[in-house]
């Protein structure tokens, strides 16, 4: 087959999605069943681009939060390097908003609520996104927001505060300081997209928009956007926060976590840490136990070493499986 790397562990579907320097098949995992995307790309193509894939398996690695698209596995051969991630059965965000033509206040608020809490929580852990846009929020099984990077522009912020200089992501979403060439922070330049996005979820359409690139630039620059009759004073006032030119009067992360048009009728901050437990789920050890003929002990110490291998992959499933309220089994056990 095409990728014998795969073969025996994942059955290889339809591609789902490609562009840059990746393209993303649906796959099935072998031993549970589970739907996975898998990202491929190719050490060639990427070329000097190369350090940047390095840079987002480690920031993955880290990043294990309710609102982010898990990683599972890594797989790198000598030609390619292949991530195996979560499935997001609803597809885009993007796709839905053109569905709905616009999205409700109240609609809008929870899809909201739950991006401020991924992108507080990648702040929270040193990163920054740089490319937050519709295409990059996809939806789970029950319509929850998963975000995701597809491409590779996500960076650490350094010493919390270093200053990037590389221009990346799409125009429409970007600050004004970043098509500037300024030197900028990456969790400031995040603030920004996160107005843009949220103008988009409630207008349907983008602030900042023009056939010609300058043109658009200009517009961004100059912050010049109008605002439809039919947005409520505390979406304006919320989306001005955020669409603010000078980086240093956008309302910070900590401010918006409790917003009052992000809490309103909710009347609960965003709750924006991991969900996750650091401790390992006895059900999912047990099974992998079982299937792979080793003590619990054993597996948990393989388990905890966490080496993004196949047996990663499958316990991370397995996890899945237990949080949909699916049984904890993997399709054959020896
Ligand atoms: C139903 O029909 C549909 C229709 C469409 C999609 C789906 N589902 C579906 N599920 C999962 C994916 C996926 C997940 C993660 C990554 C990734 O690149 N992770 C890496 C990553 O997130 N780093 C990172 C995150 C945060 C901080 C730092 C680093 C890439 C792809 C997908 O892709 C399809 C593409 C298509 C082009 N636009 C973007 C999505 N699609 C389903």
């Amino acid at each position: 087959s095409l990728y014998p790397e795969l073969k025996g562990f994942y059955h290889l579907r339809e591609t789902i999605g490609s562009g840059g320097f990746a393209k993303v098949k649906l796959a099935y995992h072998a031993l549970s069943g589970e739907k996975v995307a898998i990202k491929i790309m190719d050490k060639k193509t990427l070329g000097a681009e190369l350090p940047r894939v390095t840079t987002e398996i480690a920031a993955m690695k880290e990043l294990c939060h309710q609102h982010i698209c898990k990683l599972f596995q890594v797989i790198e051969t000598e030609t390619k390097f292949f991530l195996v991630l979560e499935y997001c059965p609803e597809g885009e965000l993007f796709d839905y908003i053109v569905s709905k033509d616009r999205l409700d206040e109240s609609e809008a608020q929870i899809f909201f609520r739950q991006i401020v809490a991924a992108v507080a929580y990648i702040h929270d852990c040193g990163f920054a996104h740089r490319d937050l846009k519709p295409e990059n929020l996809l939806l789970d099984e029950d319509q929850n927001i998963k975000l995701i990077d597809f491409g590779l522009c996500a960076k650490p912020k350094g010493g919390m505060e270093s200053l990037l200089t590389t221009l990346c992501g799409s125009p429409a979403y970007a600050a004004p300081e970043l098509i500037s060439g300024k030197q900028y922070l990456g969790s400031e330049v995040d603030q920004w997209s996160m107005g843009v996005l949220l103008y988009a979820l409630l207008c349907g359409f983008l602030p900042f928009d023009d056939e010609s690139i300058t043109q658009l630039y200009k517009k961004i620059k100059t912050g010049s956007y109008k605002f439809p009759e039919w947005l409520s004073d505390g979406s304006k006032e919320l989306i001005s926060q955020l669409l603010q030119i000078d980086p240093k009067k956008r309302i910070p992360i900590a401010e918006l976590l409790k917003h009052p048009w992000l809490t309103k009728n909710v009347n609960v901050p965003i709750e924006w840490k991991s969900k996750y437990k650091k401790s390992l789920d006895d059900d999912c050890i047990t099974e992998l136990a079982v299937h792979y003929g080793k003590t619990r002990s054993q597996m948990e110490e393989e388990i905890l070493q966490w080496k993004y291998d196949y047996q990663t992959a499958t316990y991370f499933l397995l996890l899945e499986k237990k949080m949909k309220g699916k049984p904890v089994r993997l399709l054959c056990r020896h």
